[in-house]
């Protein structure tokens, strides 16, 4: 059955977004933090280009704007829900921050987050409170209950090296991912190009051609707007399930040791895709593949890791209200009930429906055939 709500293509007026929706105050409140956030990583991450302010190989800058985005998402979310106390499942903690050397670490965060605040019209923050926000992501998350879910910087690698990167927030209610919401401050608004996965010149990142906000309220569709406006119209998007294989565009990591390169080139030659992949960090690949920019998005990490749930809870309700379909290897669909991981068979698969079962059995194929080979 077709989600309910206006159709693809459509335009939706400005916020509040599906307004009458079971969960329509948290949408507008998990979009409004995740632009907050953004806005935040922006400026780091523009300062992190220039040589003369910041040391590259210095890893402080990414650590800034990861505690700083954490910390204005809780704050946030927790601002539009006065009195209750969220419980964010999220990768960051304030450990180091609390130790005296962590000091000077503090106060940058907090002067960043309070000059997003004051242009949000907020009070200023302590460094106490920066801390008491950050740690409100400690939870351990489960299948009872609400629990927000966040990276705050997902592809940190992509951010450093001034390629894609995005600040994903879901919402888990009872084990399900009930929304999802992804600020991706470099990706163009117009088609995403094959360059567009490497690094973005600095006086381009996040500037007026860039930027975009994928929302997602499960039943109730996935949306793209632009994200930097306080309250822009949003459009309703949904995949592209190509008739054939030929005419699939297939995503994977930017990065070759978070997924292995060669197992999905031989995936995407058994399907006949012809296509180079697209590479690039970070969840913005489930949100082209909503868009339909691409139809394949294939992650297969070494066999020792282990999946965090924040790298993939916003991605997967958003792909799933545009009308795809994410599994793991085995083509269960992941389950965000356990914790802080996710079990899963081997590797990722997020594609429109038919395209998906064809990838499904082409990563049956050439394990049986590498298992074959191995024998
Ligand atoms: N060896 C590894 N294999 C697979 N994934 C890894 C990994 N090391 C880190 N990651 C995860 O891959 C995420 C980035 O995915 P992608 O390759 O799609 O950009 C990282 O998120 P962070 O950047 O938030 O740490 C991290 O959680
Ligand atoms: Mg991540």
């Amino acid at each position: 059955m077709a989600p309910a709500g206006p159709a693809p293509g459509a335009t939706v007026p400005a916020a509040p977004l599906l307004a009458g929706a079971p969960y329509a105050k948290e949408l507008n409140a998990a979009c409004d933090a995740v632009r907050l956030a953004s806005k935040l990583c922006r400026t780091v991450q523009q300062q992190l280009s220039d040589a003369e302010k910041v040391d590259k190989l210095d890893d402080s800058p990414v650590t800034v704007a990861d505690y700083g985005a954490q910390a204005l998402v809780a704050w946030a979310l927790s601002r539009a829900d006065p009195g209750a106390r969220i419980s964010m499942v999220a990768e960051e903690d304030s450990a180091s921050l609390k130790d005296p050397s962590g000091a000077a670490m503090l106060q940058r965060i907090t002067q960043l987050v309070n000059s997003v605040i004051a242009e949000a019209g907020g009070e200023p923050l302590t460094g106490h409170d920066v801390i008491d926000l950050i740690d409100l992501g400690a939870s351990p998350g489960g299948g009872a209950g609400r629990h927000w879910v966040l990276d705050p910087i997902d592809g940190t690698r992509g951010f450093v090296g001034m390629r894609q990167y995005a600040v994903c927030l879901g919402m888990l209610q009872d084990g399900d991912v009930a929304l999802g919401v992804l600020g991706c401050p470099n990706l163009p608004r117009g088609t995403f190009k094959e360059d567009d996965g490497g690094a973005v010149a600095a006086s381009r990142s996040g500037d007026a051609g860039r930027g975009l906000l994928f929302a997602a309220h499960r039943g109730h569709g996935a949306y793209v707007s632009g994200l930097w406006d306080a309250s822009p119209p949003f459009t309703r998007i949904r995949v592209d399930d190509v008739a054939e294989n030929s005419a699939a565009r297939f995503m994977e990591s930017f990065e070759s040791r978070h997924s292995d390169h060669t197992f999905t080139a031989e995936v995407a030659r058994h399907m006949g895709v012809t296509l180079p992949p697209l590479r690039m960090d970070s969840q913005v690949k489930y949100g082209l593949l909503s868009r339909g920019d691409a139809s394949i998005f294939m992650r297969f990490p070494p066999s020792s890791y282990r999946e965090k749930i924040w790298d993939h809870c916003a991605g997967v309700v958003i792909v799933e209200e545009a009308g795809g379909k994410v599994t793991d290897a085995s083509g269960a669909r992941l389950d965000f009930s356990r914790g802080r991981w996710l079990d899963l068979d081997r590797g990722i698969i997020a594609a429109p429906p038919r395209v998906h079962a064809a990838v499904l059995e082409a990563v049956a194929a050439v394990g049986r055939r590498r298992d074959g080979e191995g024998a």
